[in-house]
């Protein structure tokens, strides 16, 4: 049933204390995002969940074996992507292959064809000849995660998959990430400080901050937490207007200073038209609309007070906006 267990999991480094007691469970065969900043602790899991650091205490259990325990029952079960390039890179793509496939017991014919599948699966069979150090970013990376998958792992630890990718590559990942949950059944665990990339891939995130899971959900259960959505509209004289617009989905409606009116609802899309049809009952001039759901910036702004810093040029303000001029 559950692919990943963690259950009181910390890490110290030396008197620095990096996870601080972590519990969650990934189910077989779900997308599941640690989202957090810079310095979270996500790494830091992620290497405890592979092996490679030692838990200062709690339990790991991950494709059924101990992570203390049953280190090379776990290796042999699980596919890495670290964050940081890891691929030989005077050899060409089909060597660093080869290599990998041979350190897991595959050879001649079998490990032939796996080759081939996976150059293939991440456009790269054209380029298998070529020295790595002549790859772009995003190709590595690609050759990272064929690589990885070559002895077929159960859980695949991707960490920071697409930092520093540009965003045709990203949106390819994230393909190749899908492909792997939808036709391998595969369970994928990812770290990320892209709120898109959580949003888009994960079928639940935990979001981590300071070494602590802050909270746990499905991306619409996380931004539940919030609370409404708001949608502001520009009446033609909004004080005689504001008056008319009161109904059961209205959970408040308020004038502000700039002239727009402010209404909550709990389900933006769902409200607009029932708000368009009381609007045009009441001859309400509707001249602009926009509304905004939260989004997992929100989330981690009403959870902590900050935001995650999004360097790198992602959606670091994915808000979401509908503008729609509606005149009479
Ligand atoms: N070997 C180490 N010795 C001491 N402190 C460390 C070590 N590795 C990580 N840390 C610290 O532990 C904290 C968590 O680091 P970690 O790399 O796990 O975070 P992260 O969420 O993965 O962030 P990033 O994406 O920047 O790596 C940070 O404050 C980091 O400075």
């Amino acid at each position: 049933m559950y692919a990943i267990e963690v259950e009181n999991l910390v890490k110290k480094y030396g008197d620095f204390t990096a996870v601080k007691g972590i519990s969650f469970k990934v189910k077989k065969g779900e997308i599941f995002a640690f989202l957090g900043p810079n310095g979270a602790g996500k790494t830091t899991t992620v290497h405890v969940l592979t092996t490679l650091l030692k838990p200062t205490s709690g339990k790991a259990i991950v494709a059924g074996h101990d992570v203390v325990k049953e280190p090379q029952e776990v290796r042999k079960k699980i596919g890495i992507v670290f964050q940081d390039p890891s691929l030989d890179r005077e050899l060409t793509a089909y060597e660093n292959m080869y290599i990998h496939g041979m350190i897991y017991g595959l050879k001649g014919r079998e490990l032939k064809e796996k080759i081939e599948e996976l150059l293939k699966f991440v456009e790269l069979w054209r380029f298998k000849d070529r020295p790595v150090k002549y790859f772009s970013g995003g190709m590595q990376r690609r050759l990272e995660i064929a690589r990885a998958l070559i002895h077929e792992p159960e859980i695949l630890f991707l960490d920071e998959p697409t930092i520093g990718l540009d965003p045709q590559t990203r949106a390819h990942i994230w393909e190749y990430i899908r492909t792997m949950k939808e036709e391998h059944e595969m369970t994928i665990f990812l770290t990320t400080h892209y709120m898109d990339e959580a949003e888009q891939l994960a079928d639940r995130i935990a979001i981590i901050d300071h070494g602590k899971i802050i909270a746990e959900g499905t991306s619409e259960e996380l931004k539940k937490l919030v609370g409404n959505d708001i949608i502001y509209l520009k009446l033609e004289s909004p004080k005689e207007e504001l008056k008319c617009l009161k109904a059961d989905f209205i959970r408040g409606c308020k004038l502000l200073p700039d002239g727009r009116v402010r209404i909550d609802v709990e389900n933006a899309t769902e409200a607009l038209p029932k708000l368009f049809e009381l609007a045009q009952k009441n001859n309400v001039k509707i001249l602009e609309v926009t509304y905004h759901r939260p989004t997992l910036n929100d989330v981690f702004l009403h959870l902590t007070g900050r935001e995650i810093r999004d360097e790198e040029g992602g959606e670091s303000f994915a808000r979401v906006v509908m503008r729609a001029r509606m005149r009479r």
